[in-house]
């Protein structure tokens, strides 16, 4: 690219993730309070806050594992409110990715099979979705370790393979719950490091919560949370 190319207006990406009016209850627990976040293609978004502000009920909330009791969410052009059961959870295997803090691979399962798991889930044949997670392993640094299971791999090389099997369906949106919350410090900033470096080249929106400031460094953005409700930034340094 030319540096004549960079004139002009700053392109501003277009929304991915629209979320308004959300509220939530857990039982007695308000857990969200009227959440509105919209998410830009390709941000890589931190949400922050003290333990059980809400943090992963929006999560939550925005992926579609769970229904807000009102307001809306859109993920590119669906809404997720007006999919049924069935098709909530056809939208999370085939345009979303998850990665949680423990890694939650099957234990029995190797790691090439775990990676391979979302895409077979979806209906790709098993042979051809091993391409694909060989591919993965390979670019996140795992060659050669494809037929190990997780017993057989340490905490990070784990977390790795999660975030192979996070990213191999090319999600529009990878998920993370405090996905270094398991690792000692040094093995928590290569992961986060090779998550956003894959993300950024791969143009995936990233949302990961975490309570961690380390972690939110690697973000392009902060959302803070408190008692259910956005806070914005300035206001949650002064609190
Ligand atoms: N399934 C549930 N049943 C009852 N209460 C719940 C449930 N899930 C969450 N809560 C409550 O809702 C509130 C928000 O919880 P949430 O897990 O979203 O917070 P969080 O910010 O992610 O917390 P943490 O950082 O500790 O994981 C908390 O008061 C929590 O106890």
């Amino acid at each position: 690219m030319t540096q004549l190319e960079h004139i002009g207006p700053p392109r501003v990406a277009p929304a991915l993730i629209t979320a308004r009016g959300l509220e939530k209850h857990h039982g007695q627990t308000h857990a969200l309070r009227g959440v509105d976040v919209t998410i830009r293609q390709g941000e890589i978004v931190a949400v922050m806050g003290p333990s059980g502000s809400g943090k992963s009920t929006l999560l939550h909330c925005l992926a579609g594992v769970i229904t807000p009791d009102t307001g809306e969410v859109t993920i590119g052009d669906t809404r997720i409110s007006d999919l049924s059961e069935d098709q909530r959870s056809l939208f999370r295997l085939t345009r979303l990715g998850f990665v949680f803090q423990f890694g939650q691979l099957l234990p029995e399962l190797s790691a090439e099979d775990n990676v391979a798991l979302p895409l077979m889930l979806g209906g790709t044949r098993r042979a051809r979705a091993l391409v694909q997670a060989h591919s993965w392993l390979e670019r996140l640094g795992l060659a050669g370790m494809e037929r190990r299971l997780p017993s057989e791999l340490s905490g990070g090389q784990a977390q790795r393979v999660a975030l192979a099997r996070g990213l191999v369906n090319a999600p529009a949106v990878l998920f993370a719950d405090e996905p270094t919350g398991s690792l000692d410090s040094l093995t928590a900033e290569r992961v986060m490091e090779t998550l956003t470096d894959v993300a950024r080249s791969t143009r995936t929106t990233l949302v990961i919560v975490t309570h961690d400031a380390r972690v939110a460094a690697y973000s392009d953005r902060e959302i803070f949370i408190r008692d259910g409700s956005v806070t914005s930034p300035a206001l949650e340094s002064a609190v």
